[in-house]
C-alpha cells in the first residue's frame, strides 16, 4: 500500500447516533483539509466490522459497508496490535459507552494510539483508571481527549483545562449536566403551562438521541455523577468513583430490579404518579424542579439530585437539552464564568469529538 508520513488512520468503535453523525464530520474534514490524509481504516458495532489489510475503508460507504459485514470485530488487544502495525500515526475515536472499550485505554495508548471519546467510562471508572490512561499517553507520547464526555460539544473540559493551567482556583462548579434531564424536566415541569406526562418524556428523550444506550443510565443519575466525577479530578480532587458520593436515583423502587431498558419504558408509565408528586410539591411553593448537580472544592463535597428553583431563575428558564454550567473561581470571583447550550444530541456530541480529532491531529501529524 502506498502511504505518505502526513497520513493519519483513523478507527472507528460505535456507530450508533453519535457515531453515524461523527463518520459525517469526518467525510466533510477530509474533504476541507487534505493535510494531513484521514484513512478511515476500522469500523465496527458490537457485532460487526470492516477493516483490510489496505488500511483503507471509504469513508462516504462505511456505514453500508458495515451493515452487510460478515466480520465480526477484532478483540481489543488485536486491534491495538493492527492499529500498531498501520503505515502511519492511528486514532481510535471510541463511540461507544462501553466499560470494557473504555478499560483498554491504557494498553492502545501505551502503543502510542491516541484516543478521542465522547465515552465517559473510561474518566469516570476507578481513578486507577484515570492515572493509568494519562500516564500511559505521557510515556508513549500518544494524546487522549475527551471533550464531550461532559456537556456534549460545549467546551466544558477545554475550559476547565485551561482555568486550571493557567494558574486560576476552582472553588465551585455546578448546573445542569444532563441533556437528558434538561429535557425531561424542561417539558415535564416548564415554567409555563402544564407540562407532559412523565414517561412519555422520557420515551421522547430516547428517540431523540439525548439519552444513554440504556436511559436508566440517566435516569438513576450515574451519568450526571460520571460527568462531576471527571470535572472534580480535573479540578484537583481525587474523586475515588461516581458512587463514592450522594447521588438521588428517579428510577421507582418497584422498577429496580427490571432486566432490560425496554421492559423499564414499559413498565415506566404504571409510576407515573411519583414524578407528579415532586412536581406538585414544588408548585406549591410557586417553584419547578430540576435535575442538578454541584462540586465544592474547598470541602470535598459532590452531590447529585433534584432541586427546586424559583421561577425566574437561569436553571429553571433553560430550554430542550440545554446545560448550563457555572465555574467559580478566584480569578472570575463571585461572578462565575457560564457555559450554556445543548448537552446532548448526535450532531452537537459529534462535534466535539471531530474538534477533539482536530487537536489530536495538530499534535501527531
Ligand atoms: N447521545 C448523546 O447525546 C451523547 C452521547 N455521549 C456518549 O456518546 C457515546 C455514544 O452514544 P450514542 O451514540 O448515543 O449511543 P448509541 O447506543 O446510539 O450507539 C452506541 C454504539 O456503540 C456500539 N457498541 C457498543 N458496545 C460496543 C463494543 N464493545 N464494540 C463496538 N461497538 C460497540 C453499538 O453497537 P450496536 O449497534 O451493535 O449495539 C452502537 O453502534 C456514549 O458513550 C454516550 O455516553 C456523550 C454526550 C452526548
Ligand atoms: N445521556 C447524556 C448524553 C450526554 O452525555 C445526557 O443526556 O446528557
Ligand atoms: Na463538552
Amino acid at each position: 500500500m502506498a502511504t505518505t508520513t502526513n497520513q493519519v488512520f483513523i478507527a472507528v468503535i460505535g456507530a450508533g447516533g453519535v457515531g453515524k453523525c461523527f463518520l459525517s464530520q469526518l467525510a466533510t474534514l477530509a474533504t476541507r483539509r487534505p493535510t494531513p490524509k484521514l484513512s478511515l481504516c476500522y469500523i465496527s458495532s458490537s457485532k460487526k466490522a470492516v477493516f483490510n489489510s489496505d488500511y483503507s475503508i471509504g469513508i462516504e460507504n462505511a456505514l453500508q459497508e458495515l451493515a452487510s459485514s460478515s466480520k465480526q470485530p477484532l478483540s481489543l488487544p488485536q486491534l491495538a496490535d493492527h492499529l500498531a502495525a498501520a503505515p502511519s500515526k492511528a486514532i481510535i475515536v471510541d463511540n461507544t459507552s462501553s466499560q470494557d472499550v473504555a478499560d483498554a485505554y491504557p494498553l492502545f495508548l501505551s502503543r502510542g494510539i491516541s484516543i478521542v471519546t465522547p465515552n465517559k467510562k473510561a474518566f469516570s471508572g476507578s481513578y486507577k483508571l484515570w492515572q493509568d490512561i494519562f500516564t500511559a499517553a505521557a510515556t508513549a507520547g500518544s494524546r487522549v481527549y475527551h471533550e464531550s464526555s461532559v456537556g456534549a460539544g460545549l467546551p466544558v473540559i477545554s475550559t476547565l483545562k485551561d482555568l486550571v493551567d493557567t494558574g486560576d482556583e476552582v472553588t465551585k462548579i455546578e448546573g445542569v449536566f444532563s441533556g437528558t434531564m434538561s429535557f425531561l424536566f424542561n417539558s415535564f415541569a416548564p415554567v409555563e403551562g402544564s407540562g407532559g406526562q412523565w414517561s412519555a418524556e422520557v420515551k421522547k428523550a430516547k428517540e431523540l438521541g439525548y439519552t444513554e444506550p440504556d436511559p436508566r443510565d440517566d435516569l438513576n443519575g450515574l451519568d450526571v455523577a460520571r460527568k462531576l466525577t471527571i470535572l472534580a479530578r480535573l479540578a484537583g480532587l481525587p474523586v475515588e468513583s461516581p458512587t463514592s458520593f450522594p447521588v438521588q436515583s428517579l428510577i421507582p423502587k418497584e422498577l429496580e430490579t427490571v432486566s432490560s431498558g425496554d421492559e423499564f419504558l414499559e413498565k415506566l408509565p404504571g409510576f407515573d404518579s411519583q414524578m407528579e408528586e415532586t412536581k406538585s410539591a414544588a408548585e406549591k411553593q410557586g417553584k419547578v424542579v430540576r435535575f442538578v448537580g454541584s462540586i465544592d472544592v474547598a470541602s470535598k463535597s459532590v452531590k447529585v439530585g433534584l432541586e427546586m428553583f424559583d421561577k425566574s431563575h437561569p436553571i429553571a428558564a433553560l430550554k430542550g437539552s440545554d446545560n448550563i454550567i457555572s465555574f467559580y473561581t478566584k480569578r472570575y470571583g463571585s461572578n462565575p464564568l457560564i457555559i450554556q447550550g445543548a448537552g446532548a444530541g448526535g450532531d452537537v456530541t459529534a462535534m466535539g469529538v471531530t474538534s477533539d480529532l482536530i487537536k489530536v491531529l495538530s499534535q501527531i501529524a
